[in-house]
């Protein structure tokens, strides 16, 4: 195996590898450790299998014998009854081959899936009818939570890592679960690779053209999504003007931060919805509205919270956990006096409330209210916000009832509503298989 074919490490970089023993985490092992990198070895005891004990010591005494330092994690607990041993194994391994990388200092974590790898993970997508993010298969490199997974060997045969094993006299362990045929994978290895020895490339260079496919939807979606969406709205009367293949490539991508929608979702949507029509669509998490021909999520909220006591009376953002959202306290020409804003009672709507939205106007019914300014019915349950006396003060995604505003010679404070998803976002990790 070509030491060209591993990723270009400076010397003094912590270099970590998932070590599971076998024939090609050893080959890649014995490679990094050959780089000049300092190299870690860390190895997953998943603790499922009798031998698991015997083959964490021959991973400690390899890496110490190649000269790379060592860690090992036993999983605890085991997979639910009726849950997948495989999905088990394999959250459990990504959190514990995380941690200790990231506890030892190391952002690079090796990984040394193959071609063959890619190859079979292509056809065994294909059999449950992935579309083209499926079919392309384990990305070369990716970061996640602060640590690169790097698979250098993603374009390399097997047979030239097991050539490479061989020449160095690697030693290696055989995994008796690889031929167990309960797993998909290793029914379709047994019965695949016998009958169709060569097809390993052509399988792997579809992933390939499978990845690139992706890529270029996802940049169509994102210039889509520009003209057509903010975070919270996208605009269905525009969506629906483009090529049925490229609404649900848009909405695909419009849906993907919010919830995992499956492909009956997507076409439903598109096909149900009509211009003008008030609809929802139930959504893993949450519920999709379409209001006003414009689509909204809505994520799955708590039992609304208790009524409660805040003090806005200074200035500043004030966060409601349980709401979703924080009150934005600022000094303005319009609004209402610190005094009154030290003892507010927060609360969802009850139903008979009545709102005043300008000095000038009359009030009326909060749902009339809301219709006004176009609040969608899911979001008008609050929270509102209620003075010692019992008066309204402001609603959440209307603003400041003028009943309460303060006379000018006093100071005034603006109140304002920001839902969570107006705030600014904290980074997410993506999901992928190793
Ligand atoms: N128990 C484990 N501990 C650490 N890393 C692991 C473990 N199991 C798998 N990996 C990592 O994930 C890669 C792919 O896993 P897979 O189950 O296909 O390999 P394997 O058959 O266990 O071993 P190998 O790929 O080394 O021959 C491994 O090459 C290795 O880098």
């Amino acid at each position: 195996m070509a030491a060209s074919a591993t990723p270009r490490i400076a010397e003094s970089d912590l270099v970590a590898v998932a070590f599971s023993g076998g024939i090609d985490s050893t080959a890649l092992l014995h490679v990094a450790t050959r780089s000049g990198a300092r190299v870690l070895a860390l190895h997953v005891h998943h603790g499922l299998q009798p031998q698991a004990d015997d083959w964490a010591a021959h991973c400690e005494g390899v890496a110490r014998e190649l000269g790379a330092d060592f860690a090992c994690t036993r999983l605890s607990g085991s997979p639910g009854r009726g849950d997948s041993v495989e999905a088990w194994a394999r959250e459990g391994r990504h959190r514990a081959l995380h941690d200790m990388a990231v506890a030892a200092g190391a952002d690079l974590l090796l990984l040394a899936h193959h071609r063959q790898d890619q190859a079979e993970t292509f056809l065994l997508q294909a059999m449950r009818g992935a579309g083209t993010a499926g079919l392309a298969g384990m990305p070369r490199s990716q970061w996640r939570d602060g640590l690169c997974w790097a698979r250098p060997w993603l374009d390399q045969p097997r047979g030239a890592i097991r050539a490479y094993a061989e020449r160095e006299g690697l030693h290696w362990i055989e995994d008796p679960s690889n031929a167990d045929v309960r797993y998909a994978r290793n029914r379709l290895r047994q019965s695949l690779w016998p009958a169709f020895p060569s097809a390993e490339a052509g399988l792997a260079q579809a992933a390939r053209w499978a990845q690139q496919a992706q890529a270029l939807a996802a940049e169509v979606a994102q210039e889509d999504l520009a003209r057509l969406s903010t975070p919270r709205r996208l605009d269905l009367a525009a969506l629906v003007q483009l090529s049925s293949a490229r609404a649900s490539n848009a909405l695909r991508a419009w849906l993907a931060p919010c919830t995992a929608a499956p492909a009956s979702l997507i076409e439903r949507l598109l096909t149900e919805w009509r211009a003008g029509t008030t609809l929802s669509w139930p959504a893993p998490g949450g519920q999709l509205h379409a209001y006003r021909d414009g689509l909204y999520w809505a994520a799955e909220s708590a039992v609304a919270p208790l009524p409660s006591t805040v003090d806005l009376s200074r200035p500043g953002l004030h966060p409601q956990p349980g709401w979703g959202g924080a009150w934005l306290v600022e000094p303005a020409s319009t609004g209402i006096a610190p005094a009154r804003l030290a003892r507010l009672t927060q609360q969802s709507r009850a139903g008979a409330e009545q709102f005043q939205h300008a000095p000038a106007s009359t009030p009326r019914s909060l749902k009339k209210a809301c219709q006004q300014v176009g609040l969608p019915p899911w979001r008008r349950g609050g929270p509102l916000l209620f003075d010692v006396e019992g008066h309204l003060v402001a609603v959440a995604g209307l603003g400041m009832d003028a009943r309460a505003f303060a006379d000018q010679d006093e100071m005034r404070l603006a109140v304002h509503w920001l839902d969570d998803s107006d705030l600014p976002q904290r980074e997410g990790g993506t999901k992928s298989a190793a």
